[in-house]
């Protein structure tokens, strides 16, 4: 089969029939990238079973590659591709890392290369740039690291000495949850472990940090919350990390754009592998979308949603912990026949691209009414026509386009390549899911 083509804008397939369909996705980024940064550190050979294939894994692999682990592909079931097996070495410098777009190698990353003895640069996308570094770099020099960095921004290099001190540490975790994270997974390997405190504003995306302590306890490493009254100090003691097999979860914050069409077309879509119990924020989407009418059902490793389809109700919602869901809430927000108020989601100014802005212009480039609050994003129902949707190189802006142009015709995504940080196989999937 000739490679799909995504150099021209995609027209976003509008739906011509209620839903019925059985969708399986690709594996968690979040889950991939920890478990392929923790094989790297660990006591001996780990393996991922479907691990997620995506640029963003690819990215977190070739880094953890540059600064000494061995990265292989084994046969796996051959569902989404093969399985990796990650066998860690020494954390050596000397490399130049390219990070893309992907924030969780950009944070998580630097901070492993301050264990290595060199010098390691780190660049990335030249939106990558424009994305909050200066938590990582004012956390490895207050650890003692030497950091050289013109701004407080990619890029910069870190100079490692062959060890971190650690101890004690407070950072400003206001602007992304990744700096706490990255801290946590790599400080059983500093000589003192790690206290960190987060003072600041608000602590977005808390779900992702309870994965990060979560992945390190699966691993035996004594990980928790300190019980400070505000729930933003953490402390993890130095020590081995053991090896795991692990079983990579499906992606339920890409599930978002497929729950949500549901909601949009009306009819059922079953996802598999929905697990039991999981530290992933996308085990929200039951609650988040029933105040738009869908009702979901957990049985037998299945989720299934359904919704009437018709008008969409308005809502509010506080997306703090979930910033990562914002986009396609929103989208459904422009579907809706009443306002949607989405808030606490401030911080998505410096995700792959100014969330705010970009799904206010889009939107109102097709003729909705959408205002960028302080904290979040007002939609007001407006008859929408066609035209150009920007992508912003953002997979989840790209998906939020497939999501109105569901009911939408001639919404146009101009990049939808841009999916393939995270869901490559999006275009097939979601014809897929129509056919
Ligand atoms: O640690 C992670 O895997 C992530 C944390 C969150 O980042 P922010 O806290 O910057 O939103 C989330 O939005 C991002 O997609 C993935
Ligand atoms: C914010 C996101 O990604 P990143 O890991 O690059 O921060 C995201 O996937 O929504």
């Amino acid at each position: 089969m000739p490679a799909p083509d995504h150099s021209r804008p995609w027209t976003a397939p509008t739906a011509t029939a209620r839903l019925d369909a059985r969708v399986q996705l690709p594996g968690s980024k979040s889950l991939t990238n920890r478990a392929l940064l923790l094989a790297a550190l660990a006591d001996g050979p780990s393996t991922l079973h479907r691990p997620l294939r995506s640029r963003d894994a690819s990215i977190m692999a070739a880094g953890l590659r540059a600064l000494g682990a061995d990265i292989r592909e084994a046969p796996g079931d051959g569902l989404f591709g093969p399985d990796l097996v990650v066998t860690p070495g020494p954390v050596a410098g000397g490399a130049a890392i390219d990070c893309g777009l992907a924030g969780t190698a950009m944070r998580f990353l630097p901070i492993m290369a301050a264990l290595g003895d060199g010098r390691v640069s780190f660049d990335g996308d030249p939106h990558a740039r424009e994305r909050p570094m200066d938590q990582t770099i004012a956390a490895l020099r207050a650890l003692g690291v030497e950091v050289e960095a013109a701004a407080p921004r990619l890029p910069f290099t870190v100079h490692g000495a062959g060890r971190v001190r650690g101890g004690e540490l407070t950072i400003d975790a206001s602007a992304s949850s990744q700096f706490v994270s990255a801290l946590l997974l790599v400080a059983a390997r500093f000589d003192a472990g790690l206290t960190l405190h987060h003072r600041g504003s608000r602590l977005p995306s808390l779900p992702h940090i309870e994965m990060t302590l979560e992945a390190l306890r699966q691993r035996g490493v004594d990980a928790r919350s300190l019980d400070a009254g505000d729930g933003a100090s953490w402390r993890v003691e130095p020590g081995p990390i053991a090896p795991l097999d692990e079983h990579i979860e499906p992606d339920l914050s890409n599930a978002a754009p497929f729950l949500a069409a549901v909601v949009a077309v009306g009819g059922r879509v079953v996802l598999d592998g929905w697990p039991a119990r999981t530290t992933q924020v996308g085990r929200l989407l039951p609650e988040l979308l029933a105040p738009f009418g869908a009702t979901s059902r957990v049985a037998d490793g299945t989720l299934t949603v359904e919704a009437v389809g018709g008008e969409i109700p308005g809502a509010t919602l506080d997306l703090r912990a979930a910033g990562e869901l914002a986009p396609t809430i929103v989208a459904l927000g422009a579907l809706a026949s009443a306002p949607v108020e989405v808030t606490g989601i401030g911080h998505i100014r410096g995700h792959e691209t100014d969330r705010i802005r970009a799904l206010v212009d889009d939107i109102v480039a097709i003729g909705g009414v959408a205002t960028a609050l302080p904290d979040g994003i007002r939609v007001e129902p407006a008859p929408l026509t066609g035209g150009p949707w920007g992508a912003y190189a953002d997979h989840r802006i790209a998906t939020a386009g497939a999501v109105i142009g569901l009911r939408v015709p001639g919404v146009e995504v101009d990049d939808i390549g841009a999916t393939a940080k995270t869901i490559p196989e999006f275009p097939e999937l979601w014809a897929a899911m129509l056919a």
